[in-house]
């Protein structure tokens, strides 16, 4: 069993951040869900009283599983809509679709694909002041729900807060035909929530940071809702990615009641971004956040075991050699992890030692004895 409060813990913990509850909290106003539902974006649109002047940010293969269908279907309502096809989440990319939206004048942003052409797509309309729909045709993260981006500049990649999607269009049947490795990744993300939750408990209790207990149910139960579906999660199943897609947003769902990533990112996210630095070629976020939660919760002394079989009825790697990434790379980043983000108190509170980093490392089988 995952560690859970006995019930005196419990009622000790209920206690909502006095400022949460006067907290702006961004949600998405829409949220399809379901096979097809790609062919709704117009409704959305004359929903929202979005006059269809949009911008739609995308990628080389998404232009094809989804952009080009949503062009059409635009102009076929009459709306006027532009594509742009990005490579990279840079600053550069960021100023360049920034321009595109406000020459064109466009009342919304679409971002069609997965983490990367969203992430585009939400700081692009933030900057514009303009709403933006996230259409994923992947569910790789729970970046695809939140308020959150991430940019990449020199080698260097940077979270920030950005805005959440006014509304969320995630056709299951697209998405189920995506890579797999891209779903299993994503339901690895979620996973991860089972520490984040356990270091924002530390937070509060060590340090007495603002906590919320309805966010951190939130991001607790959508991580159960993964793992106690793990056998069900299989390549090509629309049924899997529905899942998936539920249990992500309920997760950025989390961060938004928190208004901050704290229930859905602790010490496996500080662990994954300083993998990002280290490793000569990162996996994806959330296969290193799972591999990061199954050490993390070894270190809380919790079921890391539990963490690890899902995953593997899942699909997504548990170890270091299943993701491409060296041993001495995952030490490195155990090592650099507490640095990552300061401000944020975790289990690693001032960093571990090397032979605590190897111990942990080599007791969850990341790395080989
Ligand atoms: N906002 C947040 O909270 C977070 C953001 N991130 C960021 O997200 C990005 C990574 O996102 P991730 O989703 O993993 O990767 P990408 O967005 O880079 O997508 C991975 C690849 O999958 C392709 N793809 C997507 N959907 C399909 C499909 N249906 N069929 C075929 N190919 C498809 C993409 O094509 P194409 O090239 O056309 O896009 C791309 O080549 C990074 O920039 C990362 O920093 C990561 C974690 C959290
Ligand atoms: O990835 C996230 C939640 O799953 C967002 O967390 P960060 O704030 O660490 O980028
Ligand atoms: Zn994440």
């Amino acid at each position: 069993m995952i560690m859970k409060h006995n019930e005196e813990q419990l009622s000790a913990d209920w206690r909502e951040d006095e400022a949460a509850a006067m907290k702006w909290m961004e949600f998405p106003r829409e949220i399809l869900i379901g096979k097809n539902v790609l062919n709704n974006v117009p409704d959305v649109l004359n929903k929202l009283k979005i006059s269809e002047k949009v911008l739609l940010v995308t990628g080389k293969n998404t232009l094809d599983v989804a952009g080009k269908q949503i062009l059409e279907m635009i102009e076929n309502n009459g709306g006027v809509c532009e594509i742009c096809v990005s490579e990279k989440a840079s600053p550069e990319e960021v100023k360049k679709i920034t321009e595109a939206g406000a020459a064109l004048g466009a009342d919304c942003f679409l971002g069609v694909g997965s983490g990367r052409s969203i992430d585009l797509a939400k700081l692009s309309s933030k900057n514009c002041d303009v709403p933006f729909i996230s259409i994923p045709t992947a569910a790789s993260h729970d970046g695809i729900v939140s308020a959150r981006a991430s940019i990449h500049s020199d080698g260097k990649s940077e979270s920030v807060e950005a805005q959440a999607p006014i509304a969320v269009i995630a056709d299951t049947e697209i998405i189920s035909r995506a890579p797999f490795r891209l779903l299993a990744a994503g339901c690895g993300d979620v996973i991860s929530n089972y520490t984040s939750v356990l270091d924002w408990e530390l937070a509060s209790r060590h340090q007495n940071e603002p906590f919320s207990k309805s966010a951190s149910m939130m991001a607790y139960m959508s991580a159960d809702m993964i793992s106690n579906s793990a056998t069900l999660i299989r390549p090509g199943l629309e049924s899997s990615a529905r899942i998936a897609v539920k249990a992500l947003v309920l997760s950025g769902a989390a961060m938004s009641v928190a208004g901050s990533s704290r229930p859905a990112s602790g010490s496996e996210h500080m662990f994954s971004h300083a993998l990002d630095r280290i490793a000569k070629k990162p996996a994806l976020h959330g296969e290193q956040c799972a591999v990061g939660s199954i050490m993390m919760m070894y270190l809380h002394g919790g079921d890391w075991e539990k963490i690890r079989n899902s995953l593997q009825q899942i699909g997504a790697p548990t170890s270091a050699r299943e993701m491409g990434i060296e041993d001495e790379e995952i030490i490195e980043a155990l090592l650099r992890a507490h640095t990552i983000r300061p401000e944020r108190y975790t289990i690693l509170g001032g960093g571990l030692t090397l032979s605590a980093a190897e111990k942990m490392a080599s007791v969850t089988k990341v790395i080989s004895d």
